[in-house]
């Protein structure tokens, strides 16, 4: 568990953060200059703060108060660039050797051979850095500081210097990481997909705060935090199982708190976890339960806030079964149905606008996406 609390001023620019962090993955997410890569910095003992604490699993690195300021290398920190850094004239074994030589061996919990199994870079061993790709670099960045036993690996952009088709080859490895080596990582991008793959927790940044902090999909489907997300479509992001395919139809049925929702068939085992992700303008809302209609969506749901958008649209939070939606009607349609909270509604979604990249997978025990 990570617990910060950190001050710094640098030039014109305030940070004061604070936020906790268990284990799996806690993205810090926030527009160009917001104080993402800043906070990683000080974690790291890269800059230090004017005030504040620093404390990992019970060790405190930073404690302006007590005097206390580890450097570096007394931290026990994995941290991946988004440049890879690697050693150019050591082999791919010898920089992972030499992360793992960090540590002194009764201090090692991390297996080696794990290691070059699960992020699949056996066949690289005796390749110098130059000669593999973009992808296959940074997989062996994230060995070497995995080897180093770190009691948190920090990553900043680490996928940023890659193109689309690298980037997903790297998604699946990096969700890996923190259950099958139960590492919480702290993980910095401006890339709204990533985060929605990766992060168990949100931290949203602006102006060197912590405006917000909470699960992923709570924080994702809250119409106040808008400003902080909203650079992204607005809409919720469910957790669910994928409970069953229909071949003849095309169709995925998934499950979830609220019920169950029918997707374009997806390439995901039956009982792979998914997040999905619901356009807050493909949630329709009837009061009566709709008979003969075309969508087969159609979930029990009450209704949480009614917020005026602007004057054209409505935001709508609704929850099904605990988990929250989010649609957005037009002020004509809430001013004929008088939406208010505490009523009971339907919420209708068609299958179709659940598109295949809205459904992403979440099965850390594999490698499939
Ligand atoms: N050493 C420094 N001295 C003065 N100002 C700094 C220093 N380092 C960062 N800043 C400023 O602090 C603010 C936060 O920078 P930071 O790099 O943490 O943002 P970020 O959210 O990681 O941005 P990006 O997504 O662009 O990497 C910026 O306004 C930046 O100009």
């Amino acid at each position: 568990m990570l617990s910060l609390s950190l001050r710094r001023r640098q030039g014109d620019f305030h940070m004061d953060v604070a936020f906790e962090a268990g284990s799996g993955i806690t993205a810090l997410y926030g527009r160009s200059g917001s104080g993402k890569t800043s906070v990683v910095n000080m974690v790291a003992g890269l800059s230090r703060p004017d005030s504040g604490r620093i404390v990992v699993d019970g060790k405190v690195l930073f404690d302006r108060d007590a005097g206390i300021d580890l450097p570096p290398e007394k931290r026990r920190l994995g941290y991946v660039f988004q440049e890879h850094r690697l050693f150019p004239h050591l082999s791919v074994e010898g920089n992972l050797v030499f992360g793992r030589n960090r540590v002194p061996p009764k201090d090692r919990r991390i297996d080696f051979d794990q290691v070059v199994e699960v992020l699949g870079i056996g066949h690289l061993l005796d390749r110098r850095p130059a000669l593999l790709s973009g992808g296959e670099k940074q997989r062996v960045a994230i060995g070497r500081a995995l080897l180093a036993s770190p009691q948190i690996l920090l990553m900043d952009e680490p996928l940023a210097s890659l193109d689309g088709a690298r980037k997903a080859e790297l998604l699946p490895f990096i969700a890996a990481l923190a259950q099958k080596f139960k590492l919480p990582i702290l993980y910095v991008s401006h890339a709204m997909d990533e985060v929605l793959r990766l992060a168990d927790t949100l931290v949203l940044m602006d102006g060197g705060r912590a405006a917000a902090v909470g699960p992923l999909e709570q924080l994702m489907s809250d119409p106040a935090l808008r400003p902080l997300t909203g650079r992204y479509e607005a809409g919720a992001v469910i957790a669910a199982t994928v409970a069953s395919h229909d071949s003849a139809y095309g169709v995925t049925r998934l499950s979830f708190a609220g019920g169950t929702l029918v997707v374009s068939q997806a390439e995901m085992p039956v009982g792979a976890q998914v997040r999905v992700r619901i356009h807050a303008r493909d949630i329709a809302i009837a009061i009566d339960p709709p008979e003969r209609v075309s969508i087969r969506n159609v979930l029990p749901a009450v209704v949480t806030s009614v917020t005026a958008a602007d004057s054209f649209l409505v935001d709508v939070v609704l929850s099904a079964g605990g988990a929250q939606l989010w649609g957005q009607i037009t002020a004509l349609a809430q001013a004929q149905l008088g939406l208010k909270p505490g009523m009971r509604v339907h919420a209708l979604i068609k299958a179709l606008t659940i598109a295949r990249g809205d459904v992403a997978g979440r099965d850390r025990g594999s490698r499939q996406e």
